[in-house]
């Protein structure tokens, strides 16, 4: 039987590299139409294996896939695929760790000088016309003030240069591990929350993370506090934090991820003067795509040659009797 390969869909306009790759299998590719689920689990039925990016790969598709052996996130987090179904079932589910790394600090950077200098709406008002200084209120100075992380991992740490070389304080809490050097260490989250005047978000979508920042989260931040988000819509309660930003609560928001996403088009978030959208692109540039492409594909590769890939996110499925494709071995 030849090997067939099911991609939900895809981070740019075309899955090229990703055939490419996986012509060195001989492999047939299948591009779901639509990434509804029952599309999906119609498709996955014969398949070896799926490429997946922001469709969701529920239990449902997982369950009709009874030959796949391995599902692969085109990305760093895996919150879009049901892990725990992946695992029972027998099935490799592995990421892309690091292939955006720069690009995700320097967004992250962009947001926290754009929210700060106000660059939304002297853009808005310049476009219109206008030539408004007195546009209150007035930016903010970041030198000496306190970016607050939750979430010191890879883009995390590769926000603390870039924060500090524009003169800001860093602050995280530090989980029982060593915090990263030149940052200070606070008890807890609700001094993480109180301290931040800027605070960033870098954390994994998880049950235990989701909704992390709630109505208590964000009353317990100053009224001059920003929050930018551009790990996961769901970390945050979004009726909160728009109801926050409405009554000025905090001073703004810059979101590259949302909860919904995309957010409808009359959500009210989309008309606050003192919020920043960007449309979930923070991993996006011409390098970056080519190598998550390559290395999703890569995945899919090594497991269906028998050569483990080095970012298996459910590396207790090595040890489950039920393993697809026994004789997967580290290369
Ligand atoms: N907008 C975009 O385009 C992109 C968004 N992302 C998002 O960014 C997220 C972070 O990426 P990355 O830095 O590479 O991931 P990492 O896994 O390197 O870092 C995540 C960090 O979060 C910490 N963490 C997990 N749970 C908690 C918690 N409950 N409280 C405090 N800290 C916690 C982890 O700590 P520990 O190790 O101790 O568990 C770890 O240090 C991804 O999961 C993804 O969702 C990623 C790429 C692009
Ligand atoms: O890599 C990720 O996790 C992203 O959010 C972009 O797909």
């Amino acid at each position: 039987m030849s090997i067939k390969v099911l991609i939900t869909d895809h981070p740019a306009s075309t899955p090229d590299v990703e055939r490419e790759v996986l012509s060195t299998l001989g492999a047939e590719v299948v591009v779901a139409p639509s990434t509804d689920e029952a599309t999906l689990a119609e498709l996955a039925g014969d398949v070896d294996a799926i490429i997946t990016c922001f469709a969701k790969v529920t239990d449902r598709v997982l369950d009709a896939a009874v030959r796949c052996r391995t599902v692969a996130r085109t990305g760093v987090g895996v919150d879009n695929i049901d892990v725990a179904r992946a695992t029972q079932l027998g099935m490799i589910v592995t990421n892309v760790p690091e292939y955006c790394t720069d690009e995700v600090a320097d967004h992250t950077l962009m947001l926290i000088l754009a929210l700060s200098r106000r660059l939304g709406p002297l853009v808005a008002d310049t476009a219109a016309g206008g030539w408004d200084r007195n546009l209150t209120p007035v930016p903010m100075r970041l030198r000496g003030k306190t970016l607050a992380l939750l979430g010191t991992g890879t883009i995390g740490r590769a926000l603390i240069p870039r924060a500090q070389a524009i003169g800001m304080d860093v602050v995280a809490c530090n989980r029982g591990r060593a915090t990263p050097p030149g940052v200070r260490s606070v008890p807890g989250l609700a001094a993480l929350f109180a301290e931040a005047d800027v605070l960033s978000l870098h954390l994994p979508l998880t049950p235990e993370t989701e909704g992390i920042i709630d109505r208590s989260a964000l009353a317990a931040m100053k009224p001059s506090a920003l929050l930018v988000n551009t790990a996961r819509g769901g970390l945050v309660d979004t009726p909160s934090l728009t109801e926050a930003l409405a009554a000025g609560e905090i001073a703004g928001a810059a979101l590259d991820v949302t909860e919904p996403e995309p957010l409808p088009a009359a959500h009210r978030l989309r008309g606050l003067p003192n919020v920043l959208l960007t449309p979930h692109i923070a991993f996006s540039s011409d390098g970056s795509l080519a190598d998550l492409s390559r290395f999703a594909a890569g995945n899919v590769v090594g497991v269906l040659r028998g050569s483990l890939p080095s970012s298996v996110v459910n590396p207790d499925v090595l040890e489950s009797p039920g393993l697809r494709g026994k004789g997967v071995t580290h290369s």
